[in-house]
């Protein structure tokens, strides 16, 4: 499927972030149809949530597998293996050279697509200047990105605000799934590079990842269908 061929309703990726199977359960169960791909990062994944994954693929949905996988290459490969078994859709690896070498050999010919996590959206220049990086938040992005199309990997997750840069580096041919969304007037939380849904979608995101603005919602199917709405107006 070319990014173009993904519907509305099907670019809006909701992470999972709740404590128990249960409560996620619940929370899948209060979306209903309304939405199709779901993300299970470290608090679901670490809860028992490593199940839901096939569950949910058993009920027609997508899961994002946001593990943020970072070893020496032979124990990414290896973990990678093991994970095309669980039946997830994306799962995603630090961008560095060694781990996305290993995610790509793990991955094989299965159906699990890498994504490769550039800089986090919760940094901004001085974080990375405090973790120790000499170059800015889009230098390292792009940096990242070439090397990233180089070995092999589908996708990237960036800030909506790299993702223009990021279209013209790679083309179409990776998928550019972006977290750091917010609908106007949401609070922004440890978020340091967002972007309402409507202007992610504008700016060239393929996929949009919230959660605390779903998740923590009284009503989160009406949230989601709202941002899907913005997502469909955006794309005309
Ligand atoms: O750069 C990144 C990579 C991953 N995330 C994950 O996305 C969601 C965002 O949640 P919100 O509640 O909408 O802020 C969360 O699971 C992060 O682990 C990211 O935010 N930024």
């Amino acid at each position: 499927m070319t990014p173009a061929e993904i519907a509305p309703k099907d670019r809006l990726i909701v992470a999972l972030d709740l404590p128990s199977v249960d409560a996620a359960e619940a929370m899948v169960n209060r979306l209903g149809d309304s939405v199709t791909f779901y993300k299970i990062g470290y608090r679901l994944a670490y809860a028992g949530g490593l199940p839901l994954v096939g569950k949910l693929a058993d009920q027609g949905k997508k899961v994002f597998l946001d593990l943020k996988l970072h070893d020496i290459g032979n124990t990414v490969a290896q973990g990678v293996d093991s994970i095309t078994r669980l039946g997830a859709t994306f799962l995603t690896v630090h961008a560095y050279p060694q781990t996305m070498k290993g995610a790509v050999e793990g991955r094989g010919s299965s159906n699990l697509k890498i994504l490769a996590v550039t800089v986090l959206t919760s940094y901004n220049e001085d974080d990375l200047h405090a973790a120790g990086f000499r170059l800015g938040v889009s230098e390292l992005v792009e940096a990242r990105a070439q090397q990233a199309q180089v070995l092999g990997i589908d996708g990237l997750v960036s800030s909506p605000e790299e993702v223009g840069a990021l279209r013209k580096i790679v083309g179409h041919q990776m998928s550019l799934v972006t977290p750091g969304i917010r609908p106007a007037g949401a609070a922004s939380g440890d978020q340091k590079r967002i972007m309402t849904p409507g202007r992610a979608i504008a700016a060239g995101a393929d996929y949009l990842v919230v959660g605390r603005p779903v998740v923590e919602a009284t009503d989160s199917r009406a949230i989601a269908e709202a941002i899907q709405a913005e997502i469909a107006q955006a794309l005309g």
